[in-house]
């Protein structure tokens, strides 16, 4: 480096050890030295020399002398090195304290001049014992020194165990990856490039997190799942493919990913966000992800869009020296001050800066280099402070929980009359709030009777829509060629029985309030068409009419179906899903949250002894069996159990045989030899729906509200179970 071995000792610059984060390692090396330097004195004074005698030693006046044996160094905060020593004179110094060490033998030139003949100037150099990254660049901004420390803080030199062939991505490799943040730290990842290898979604993926496996021209066979935030929770994705069992993982909290194939484990912890990739060709791996990749600018996009990746061995470490910084770190505010002290556009000097380099923060200063007056380079020194980042998202972690728990708290006042104080219930309160305070479609989800309708008309009620109508419809109970007329309305005469003078449908008549579409679910395939039609255009027209007609309806949806099933078998448009799903809100069922039936239990007791202007109690042994069920038909099954209990006592007392609990809860007649829960289940199940059709005579609406469940959870247990 001629660079170095020419001009570099004529530099003259202010150098400073900042001892807060390496003070222990420094002072152990001091001791290290003072103690096998023993009684060589030229030794001594040039190692004190090099630590800047005036402010480490002042006790000694400027003079030099030889260090005692049991010399005690105080050190402080930090320390100036001496002004007129360069940094190539301190590496020198270094080398030769060193080799003193391991070989027992020293050599000083006392013009100091000698050192240029020393070869080994490379391998023993100050930076690297400073434990601190450094970056020294000229003033083109080339590269002149970077050392290990710099390049193990921003990933680039590291250990990959498992390496990998070059190679590029094909059509039939596995590509598995999970991006904590999609566009960052990635290549820039986009949705138009993920939509070529199957990732169907709708908004934006942006700064989302994606977890993925699949085959680019395979798209039906692609497995992905979006994190919709960093919610400091593990997300995973798992499956089977080519007799292969994939995993994918982000771990937000512990700020890790994981991809694992078969028993193979390919982990990457981050600090900002990161991009962990992995791709299996014929079940080999044909590509790992190691950190620091924004700098070898072999990005997760890249690969995507084919480009070819290097082969990477065991160790890594990258020749940086003699290049352009540039070509490794991307411009920002760091860099780009850099630079410009560098060439000598500012005076540059920065101390102790947050800073960001390559997605990893960084505590960092600037240096200028100068020869005489003139400026020629200048140098970054670096403190690894992932240490102190993770503290601060452990510290993050407990204060949003602490606030979570805050919010549950509060929850309880926003909606009184939704009873439940279940940290499952508070949940739903919380977002039900955010969604009355909110325009977006809302999705309810829930099994029949856990109050989805319910909690649609409370978030109507507590929205800025209040004042106009809330309209219900269920997609299920109204026939499919009427379904069309009932959501839109149609025109005068647009089909045999129409009233003449047309209908509205509920769009129009809930302009300006809330449309709540129930069971949403089994809506059929061509009115999801045309509702996500009026969803894109908020506007539609009547059957049989031709006039555009526009509204502004909040609408909100509910099913008990699994949605991601039916859009699997087809039955559920996914456009539509995603346009409905912007605000979910899961309801648990009620065996749940037992801890809400005993609330559940007094507001129904309290609601019927008002209406039916009664005093009613419910007997102990009667609460404790309410208390136990098991309620297969959610709140909707508790609120009938006491409405029947009112009817069916004549005193004041309600006793367990008002319940009429026993009969649901009686197995007898089940062949217990059938082994596995599950069919046991199904064969109690099956009975008692027959046993009710047989008490109801065979009356479907009779049976299915005497059981306490929906409608078309009872249809869909009566075609599960064969019954006619
Ligand atoms: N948290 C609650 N507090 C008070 N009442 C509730 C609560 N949840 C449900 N209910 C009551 O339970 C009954 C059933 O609720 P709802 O009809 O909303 O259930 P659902 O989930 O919409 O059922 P389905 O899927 O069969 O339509 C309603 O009478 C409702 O008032």
């Amino acid at each position: 480096m001629p660079w170095f071995q020419t001009s570099l000792h004529f530099f003259t610059f202010r150098f400073r050890i900042h001892f807060y984060t390496s003070c222990n390692n420094v002072k152990r090396f001091f001791s290290y030295l003072i103690d096998n330097i023993k009684s060589n004195f030229y030794a001594k004074i040039i190692l004190l020399y090099t630590f800047g005698l005036r402010p480490v030693f002042s006790r000694l006046n400027g003079k030099i002398r030889s260090c005692k044996k049991n010399d005690k160094f105080t050190i402080v905060k930090s320390v100036h090195i001496c002004e007129q020593i360069s940094l190539i004179e301190k590496c020198i110094v270094f080398s030769f304290l060193l080799k003193y060490i391991n070989y027992n033998h020293i050599k000083i030139g006392t013009e100091g001049k000698e050192y240029t003949m020393y070869k080994d100037l490379d391998s023993i150099s100050i930076e690297e014992y400073i434990f601190e990254g450094v970056i020294l660049i000229d003033k083109n901004g080339t590269i002149i020194k970077y050392n290990s420390k710099a390049k193990e803080i921003l990933g680039l030199t590291g250990y990959n165990a498992t390496s990998h062939q070059a190679g590029k991505l094909e059509s039939e490799d596995i590509l598995l990856f999970a991006d904590t943040s999609v566009g960052e730290d990635d290549g820039g990842l986009n949705t138009k490039i993920l939509k070529a290898y199957g990732v169907k979604y709708d908004k934006p993926l942006e700064k989302k997190g994606l977890l993925y496996i699949g085959k680019k021209d395979v798209k039906n066979s692609v497995h992905y799942s979006v994190i919709e935030y960093n919610d400091n929770k593990a997300h995973e994705l798992k499956c089977n493919m080519d007799g292969q069992k994939l995993y994918c993982a982000i771990d937000y909290y512990n700020k890790e990913t994981t991809i694992c194939v078969d028993s193979k484990e390919y982990k990457l912890n981050y600090i900002l966000n990161i991009a962990n990739v992995v791709i299996i060709r014929n079940k080999e791996l044909a590509f790992y992800q190691i950190k620091g990749y924004t700098a070898r600018k072999e990005s997760l996009f890249d690969i995507m869009c084919g480009i070819p990746f290097k082969k990477k061995d065991g160790m890594f470490n990258l020749d940086v020296e003699g290049k352009n910084i540039y070509s490794f770190h991307a411009e920002n505010s760091l860099t780009v001050d850099l630079v410009n002290c560098a060439s000598g556009n500012c005076d540059g000097y920065i101390e102790n800066k947050l800073s960001n380099i390559n997605g990893f923060t960084v505590m960092a200063s600037i240096h200028p280099v100068n020869i005489g007056e003139e400026r020629c380079g200048a140098l970054l020194t670096m403190s690894d402070i992932s240490m102190l980042e993770k503290n601060q998202n452990e510290l993050n972690a407990v204060l949003n929980e602490l606030e979570n728990l805050k919010r549950h708290y509060q929850t309880n006042d926003l909606f009184p009359e939704i009873i439940g104080s279940s940290l499952s219930m508070k949940e739903v309160k919380r977002v039900a709030m955010k969604a009355a305070n909110s325009d977006a479609n809302i999705l309810i989800l829930g099994e029949s009777g856990t109050g989805k309708s319910f909690i649609a008309k409370k978030i109507h009620e507590k929205s800025k829509r209040n004042k106009f109508p809330f309209v219900e419809i269920n997609c299920c109970a109204i026939p499919k060629e009427l379904l069309e007329s009932e959501l839109f309305g149609y025109e005068n005469g647009a089909f045999t029985g129409a009233r003449p003078d047309g209908k509205k449908g509920i769009f129009e008549i809930a302009d300006e309030g809330t449309v709540f579409l129930d069971e949403i679910g089994d809506m059929p395939l061509e009115m999801q068409a045309k509702l996500l039609l009026f969803i894109q255009k908020r506007s539609f027209y009547r059957v049989g009419g031709n006039t555009e007609i526009h509204v502004d309806v909040r609408i909100i949806t509910a099913t008990n179906k699994n949605l991601e099933d039916e859009i699997k078998n087809k039955h559920f448009r996914e456009d539509l899903f995603y346009r409905l799903y912007i605000l979910p809100i899961y309801i648990e069922p009620l065996k749940r949250h037992k801890e809400d039936i005993s609330q559940l239990i007094d507001y129904n007791m309290k609601k019927n002894n008002a209406s039916l202007d009664e005093h009613k109690v419910l007997s102990v042994q009667a609460n404790k069996m309410l208390l136990s069920y098991n309620y297969p038909g959610n709140v909707r099954e508790l609120e009938n159990i006491i409405e029947r209990a009112f009817v069916l006592s004549e005193g004041e007392v309600i006793y367990p045989e008002h319940l009429m609990l026993k009969r649901a809860e009686n197995t007898a007649g089940i062949d217990i030899r059938e082994k596995t829960l599950d069919k046991l289940m199904a064969a109690y199940e099956k009975k008692v729906i027959l046993e009710a059709l047989k008490l109801n005579e065979q009356d479907y609406i009779k049976t299915f509200e005497y059981l306490g469940i929906g409608k078309t959870c009872f249809y869909n247990k009566l075609k599960k179970y064969g019954i006619k």
